[in-house]
This record gives structure tokens, C-alpha cells and sequence, in this order.
């Protein structure tokens, strides 16, 4: 059906039907229309123009459908401006023009919505309503209401309308849908354009939400540094200042340090690359440390030597009790040094047990030169980095033990002790300490030592080294080549006594906070530490002992029970226990079987007991204890000669038919390898065999062969002096070894009796209690 419409061409606006919108009224020719239609109560019909800028459309100008619409208000406003408020109600299409002038008008047809049920349609509806819904959520300016209009709409064409209506997209595009009559495409155009617009919408809120993290973060560490500004600034660690002043300070001590010139330039390198660093870096606090070695060592620091042999003498004498040869042999090196200055000294290396005073003496040299004094220790140094230091690169490296004493000697020419140089590991996966020790030690090359961590040349040529150890096999050959070894081989019962009076007691009284007068120690006392509860070749638990003696006197002086402590032999069971050392070896060799042996060890010499007892058997040997291989050599060898001359030792040759021997040495700890328990172990067997006792008061060693003879072996000065310690008084030794009877110190040669075996029966003749054997019988 056709009919005549008074129409208003619209620039950008599409109205869709069902919905309300004002509009402006600009141009003549609408308001002509508006006026007209308002007056004569007709609808009107708006159709968008095909290109917004043309002023006075003619029919061709328009599109071909527009919308018919009430007018819901007409209002002037008091500026002269016309509104409208209109409501679409349904498509329509031009037919033909009526008239242009004063306003458009001309016949339409209208084109009524259909309505279906139809399946398809109501799922593409249900998909729209959905997708439109989500839209409508992520547009912050649609109203809310749109949402539940959406949801209540009950009609596709109807909801195609009113999503058109609220799209982001052109007019133009706005006026297809209009166009589009059927059903099914206007659904899916609408669910195009809701699907794109939903995308990007979607893709907008993304960047949003990034661009909102990215500020939240940069805010956040902006607020952060402010305020950890703030906190620097109330500590007095105002970042700028502070690092300025670093560099500074460091610049300074850079200058000051007086380095090697490589060193210096390395230094100013350094410093240039730390000032461009930021102070939190890692980098920078790595740059920072190794800056602190190079400017704190003693690159050209000397201390002044200054030799006086006799105040050398003096000082040696008054730290140290006897050793008068190894006193004299430092002081000619002290005089070879003062007289060739330029010279280069040995190496010495003092060897010897714990606590004979190695250290001590090693500081009296530092003393009397006038010297620093340190010391590192190599006992299980097995990392060459330890004595030469890790590379920078490595996390937390750190210079070698020689360049960390040196700093704290502050000087470049310390007297600077290797302690226990025998223990220092073998090479292995982390290089080789030894050869690292080599390099520190050699003159020819410690000149320009190297440590990794400082990568540059240290001279170490002024550095006074001396060595310690407690074996001398133990040291590596090419390092004990390069030392001059001094012994230091324990001290006598008498010595000791000796040191305790002029030395220690004086240093534990003062150590405990007492005065001389406050307590006094009788010499039988001393005497009785000593022999009961000490047996070691140097003093260390002897000064331990004495250390208990002094606490003991202080708790009763400081309770005030009295004040003045006595201590003589009978006070000190209660102060140090029952006594360690008692009579060990009468109560040991008190049945037939048993010898007392001296063996050496590293710590000085000891003695050892060698039991054997014999039980039902055939004349087999059986051996326990921890024996080396050449022990049980040598009880054979000692079992063989016994067997095969049975009759001349006493000994009923019957007995190997009916038992078996059992040999044992019971005494932990000390090696009992070395061949110098063949006198001890032959005197036990005999012992046992021909049922007597070996006397108690007698020790032994010595070689033997298998054809009776007694051959030399080593240690009798750390023998004899183990022999003494433990009460014995007459020492067996080979005839060979006499002249070693000199190392023996005096006093303690004058407290034994030397009985010297060419062949075991000698050993027999002295050791057995009741010697009535019958030499021309057995024979
Ligand atoms: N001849 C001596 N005169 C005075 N005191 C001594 C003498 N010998 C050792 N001492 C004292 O004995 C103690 C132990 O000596 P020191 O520490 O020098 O022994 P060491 O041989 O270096 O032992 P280690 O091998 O265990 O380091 C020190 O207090 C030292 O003064």
C-alpha cells in the first residue's frame, strides 16, 4: 500500500524503528517538513542523505528506504534552534518523488516486519543476544538499561534494530541494515559488525589493562626509589655523596699505597671501570673488594732489621730453656744475614714433636731481627688455590694464604711461618700445593709472585720463611731440598721440670690472674706432672697440666679460703685425677711373654709392649694388633731363629709340636711398622718359650737377622728419651748405633744404663730375669 510522506533528509543520523531520538532541525526545507507534518498531525519520514554535505537534497540525493516516525515533540528553543523527538516505526521505500519544495515528499511503500518462529532465526537471535550482551558490558558509555532491553526483546527484527542502533559504526553502514529486509541477513550483518566490535573491543581493554600494569610497575619502582632515597638520606647514606666519596677515599689510598707501577695502573683501571658502575651491581662490590687488597697491602712497606747477635742471643735465651745447639745455629744464620744483607739465607725448618717449641722459637727469630711475626698453617692444604689464591671470576675469590698474611703483617718482609709443611696435600684435581709452596719459596722466581686473585707480581724476596713439621720423611723431597732442617728432639724429665719452672708456670700464673707469691709449686710436684701425668717429647700437655694446677689455686684463693696454695705430689691426685703413667710397664711385664720395645713415631719416641702366649696348636704364628708388613716380617724372621736353635735359647724345641703362638701389640695409635721390634719381639718369644720374665725395668730395639746378628735402626735420641719417660733405666740398642749416643742429650744420657747387643743373645743374657742359660749346652 502506498501513501504520501512528508520526509526530512537526515545528514548522519539512521532512525530505526522502535527507537526514540532527537533530532536538530537546521535546514529551511526540514523545518518546512517538520512544520507542515507537526500541524497537519502527520508522521514523517527520515531517510539519510547518500553524502552528508549536500545542503538542499533533491530526491537523488537520498537514500531508497528510510523509517516513518511520530513525532513525539516539537520544541523551539529560546536561541531559535528546532528539536525533535521522533519514534521509528517501520521501513519504508521511496516509490517516486512528489515534490522537492518547500519540503520533500513523496510515495513510499511500507515495508511491515514479518515475524517467524522459525528455529534457525531464534538460535542466530539467542547467538546475537549473547554476543551483544558481552559487547554492551565492555562499553563504558551504553546505559545498563540496554542490557535488560536486549534480554527482554522477543523479536529478531526488532533486536537486529535496536543493536543497530547503538553499534560504533557509520551511517552508511547503519543504513544497510536498514536496508536489509530479510531476516536472516540482518541478524547475521548485525552479528558481523557485533563480533568485529566485540574484538575490538576486547583488544582495546587488553592494551588498557597492559598499559595500566606497565604504569603500575613503573610508578611502583619510581615510589620505591623515592623512598628508599628518603630512608639512605635519614641514615646518612645519601646515595650520590657517598659514592663520590668512595671513589674518592679510594683514589687516595690508591695514591698512598705506593704499589709497583703495574699494580698502580692496574689499580687506576679498576677505578675508572668502578666509577661508571651503579653502586647496587655486584660488579661494582667485587671491583670494590679487590681495590681494597691492592691498596692495603704492604707493597713497599719494610721494617727496619735491625740484627744484634747479642741481643739475639738474649732474646733466645731468655724465651727458650737449653736446645743450645739449635741456638747457636740460629744465631750464625742471624750472622750470616747481618754480615750479606744482599745474600740470600736458607730456608730453616724446624722438625720435631708437638710442643718442643718450633713456633716459639720461630718468634724469638721474628723478635730478634726486629721483625713482624705470622704464620699460616698447611696441615691438609690440598688446593693449590689456597696457598695462591682463586681467579677473580670465581664467586667470593679471595688471595692465597701468603698474600692474606702478608696484609695483616702490613709489612713486605715478615718472619713468616709454614706450619706442619709434612702435611701439606698431594697434588690432585685442584693443581699442586706443593709446587705452589715451590714458587712461594724459590728466590728465583718469588721475586714476581703471582696470585690468581691479584693477577699482578708480588715480591715475596724479603720475606723471612721458616718451616715446621713433625716428620721429616713426610716432607715433599723438592721442598725439603730447598730448607736447611734443624731437630728438635724432645725434652729430658729434667728439662722439662726445667721449662715448667723458668717458663711456664710464670705464663699460667698470669694467665689465671695470680700473683707469684700466690701459689707455689714444690719441684717434686713438677716432677710428678711430668712423669705421672704427662709422657710427650715437648711441653704442651705439660703447660695443659699446669693450666689445671693454676684454675684449681684460683677458685680457692678467689673464694677466699686461703692465700696462699701449696701444691706438692700429694695435692695433685685430687687436682688432676689418679696419675696416668704409673709403673705401666712392671704390671705389664710381670707374667713371662711380654717385652717392653721403643719405637719412634712422628710425635717423639714411645714405648711399646710385645705380648705373645702360646695355647694347644702345631707350631703356627699367629699375628694380631695392627702390625705393618715388616713387623710380621720380622716375628717370623725372629721365630725362625728361635725354632732352629731352640736349645741354645732355653727353649724346649718340643714345644712348637704341641702349640700355637700367638703374637700381639696391643698399644694403639703409634705405627708399629719398622723393623726395629725384631730384639723386642725375639725377647718376648723367648720370654714365653722358656717360661721367665723379661725385667721391667729394661726396654729394647733393634734390627735382627736370621742369623742372629742385631743391625742399627733410627731414633735413638727420641728412644732414649721415651725410655726415660717411662721409668725404665736400662735401654738395649744395637752395638751399631753407638754413635748416635751423642745426639742423647747429657742429662739423659747420665739417668741410663746403654747395654749395646751384637747378637740377640745378649738381649737374652740382660732382659730375662733368671739368665742361667747354658751358652756351651745349647751349642
Ligand atoms: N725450650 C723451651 N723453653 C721454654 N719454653 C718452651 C721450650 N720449648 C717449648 N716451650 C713452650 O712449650 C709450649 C709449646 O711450644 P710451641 O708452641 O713452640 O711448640 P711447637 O713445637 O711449635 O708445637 P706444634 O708443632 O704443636 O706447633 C710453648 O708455650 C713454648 O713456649
Amino acid at each position: 500500500m502506498n501513501e504520501s510522506l512528508i520526509l526530512i533528509p537526515m545528514r548522519d543520523v539512521v532512525l530505526f524503528p522502535g527507537m526514540a531520538i532527537p533530532i536538530t532541525i537546521g535546514r529551511e526545507q526540514s523545518l518546512a517538513a517538520a512544520q507542515e507534518a507537526v500541524k497537519s498531525g502527520r508522521k514523517i519520514g527520515l531517510v539519510l542523505q547518500k553524502q552528508a554535505e549536500t545542503n538542499t537534497p533533491e530526491g537523488h540525493h537520498l537514500h531508497s528506504m528510510g523509517t516513518i516516525a511520530n513525532i513525539l515533540r516539537y520544541v523551539t528553543t529560546s536561541s531559535g534552534t528546532h528539536h525533535l523527538v521522533v519514534q521509528g516505526e517501520e521501513r519504508f521505500r521511496i516509490v517516486n518523488y512528489v515534490q522537492d519544495q518547500p519540503y520533500l515528499e513523496a510515495n513510499v511503500e511500507i515495508i511491515p516486519e514479518v515475524e517467524t518462529d522459525d528455529a534457525d532465526i531464534k538460535a542466530r537471535m539467542r547467538h546475537l543476544q549473547e554476543k551483544a550482551i558481552e559487547t554492551v558490558q565492555l562499553l563504558p558509555q551504553a546505559p545498563p538499561e540496554v542490557v535488560s532491553a536486549i534480554q527482554s526483546i522477543e523479536y529478531a527484527g526488532a533486536l537486529a534494530d535496536l543493536i543497530s542502533n547503538f553499534l560504533d559504526i557509520s551511517p552508511q553502514e547503519k543504513q544497510a541494515i536498514l536496508e536489509t529486509t530479510a531476516l536472516r541477513e540482518r541478524l547475521d550483518k548485525v552479528a558481523e559488525h557485533v563480533r568485529h566490535q566485540l574484538e575490538v573491543l576486547k583488544l582495546t581493554r587488553e592494551i588498557d589493562q597492559q598499559t595500566q600494569q606497565s604504569m603500575d610497575a613503573r610508578q611502583r619502582e619510581f615510589m620505591l626509589r623515592e623512598r628508599l632515597k628518603a630512608i639512605k638520606k635519614e641514615l646518612g647514606e645519601d646515595d650520590d655523596d657517598s659514592n663520590q666519596a668512595e671513589i674518592d677515599e679510594l683514589k687516595q689510598a690508591i695514591a698512598d699505597a705506593n704499589m709497583s707501577d703495574e699494580a698502580a695502573e692496574q689499580a687506576r683501571k679498576e677505578l675508572k671501570r668502578l666509577q661508571k658502575m651503579p653502586e647496587a651491581s655486584g660488579e661494582y662490590s667485587m671491583i670494590r673488594t679487590y681495590l681494597d687488597w691492592l691498596t692495603n697491602l704492604p707493597w713497599n712497606v719494610l721494617a727496619t732489621e735491625n740484627i744484634d747477635i747479642a741481643k739475639a742471643r738474649e732474646v733466645l735465651d731468655e724465651d727458650h730453656y737449653g736446645l743450645e745447639k739449635i741456638k747457636k745455629r740460629i744465631l750464625e744464620y742471624l750472622a750470616v744475614r747481618k754480615l750479606n744483607p744482599q745474600g740470600r739465607s736458607p730456608i730453616l725448618c724446624f722438625v720435631g714433636p708437638p710442643g718442643v717449641g718450633k713456633t716459639s722459637l720461630g718468634k724469638s727469630i721474628a723478635r730478634s731481627l726486629g721483625l713482624p711475626f705470622v704464620r699460616t698453617s698447611l696441615g691438609g692444604v690440598h688446593d693449590e688455590a689456597e696457598i695462591r689464591g682463586h681467579r677473580r671470576t670465581y664467586m667470593g675469590a679471595l688471595p692465597g694464604n701468603v698474600i692474606q698474611e702478608l696484609r695483616k703483617a702490613k709489612h713486605r718482609n715478615p718472619v713468616f711461618m709454614l706450619d706442619e709443611i709434612d702435611k701439606l696435600g698431594g697434588g690432585g684435581y685442584h693443581g699442586d700445593p706443593a709446587a705452589a709452596l715451590l714458587e712461594v719459596l724459590d728466590p728465583a722466581q718469588n721475586e714476581t709472585f703471582r696470585d690468581n686473585y691479584l693477577a699482578l707480581p708480588f715480591d715475596l724476596s724479603k720475606v723471612v720463611f721458616i718451616a715446621t713439621a713433625n716428620v721429616l720423611d713426610a716432607i715433599p723431597g723438592p721442598l725439603r731440598d730447598r730448607m736447611e732442617v734443624i731437630s728438635l728432639p724432645g725434652y729430658t724429665e729434667d728439662e722439662k721440670v726445667e721449662i715448667a719452672k723458668r717458663y711456664l708456670l710464670s705464663r699460667q700464673l698470669e694467665a689465671h690472674g695470680l700473683k707469684p707469691e700466690q701459689v707455689h709449686v714444690n719441684e717434686a710436684a713438677l716432677h710428678s706432672i711430668v712423669a705421672d701425668y704427662t709422657r710427650e717429647a715437648g711441653c704442651r700437655n705439660l703447660e695443659r697440666e699446669l693450666a689445671a694446677v693454676m684454675r684449681n689455686a684460683a677458685i680457692q684463693i678467689a673464694e677466699s679460703k686461703t692465700e696462699r696454695v701449696a701444691i706438692t705430689p700429694a695435692e695433685l691426685p685430687d687436682i688432676l685425677g689418679a696419675q696416668r703413667f704409673e709403673s705401666e710397664v712392671a704390671m705389664r711385664t710381670s707374667v713371662p711373654g711380654v717385652a717392653t720395645g721403643l719405637a719412634w713415631t712422628p710425635v717423639g719416641g714411645d714405648i711399646l709392649f710385645i705380648e705373645t702366649t702360646k695355647m694347644p696348636g702345631n707350631g703356627k704364628l699367629i699375628i694380631t694388633g695392627q702390625l705393618g708388613d715388616v713387623m710380621k716380617e720380622s716375628a717370623q724372621a725372629a721365630l725362625s731363629l728361635i725354632k732352629s736353635q731352640a736349645r741354645r735359647f732355653g727353649v724346649d724345641p718340643q714345644v712348637f709340636e704341641k702349640h700355637d703362638i700367638h703374637l700381639h701389640v696391643p698399644a694403639g695409635a703409634i705405627p708399629k711398622d719398622g723393623p726395629s721390634a725384631g730384639v723386642s719381639i725375639f725377647t718376648s718369644l723367648v720370654s714365653l718359650l722358656s717360661e721367665r720374665k723379661v725385667r721391667s725395668d729394661v726396654a729394647m730395639t733393634g734390627e735382627i737377622s736370621l742369623r742372629g746378628l742385631v743391625l742399627p735402626i733410627g731414633g735413638v735420641k727420641e728412644k732414649c728419651l721415651a725410655a726415660l719417660r717411662a721409668g725404665i733405666h736400662t735401654v738395649m740398642l744395637p752395638a751399631r748405633n753407638r754413635k748416635d749416643l751423642e745426639d742423647v742429650p747429657e742429662n739423659a744420657r747420665k739417668q741410663l744404663n746403654f747395654v749395646w747387643l751384637e747378637r740377640v743373645e745378649d738381649a737374652i743374657s740382660v732382659a730375662l730375669e733368671i739368665a742361667e742359660l747354658d751358652m756351651q749346652t745349647a751349642a
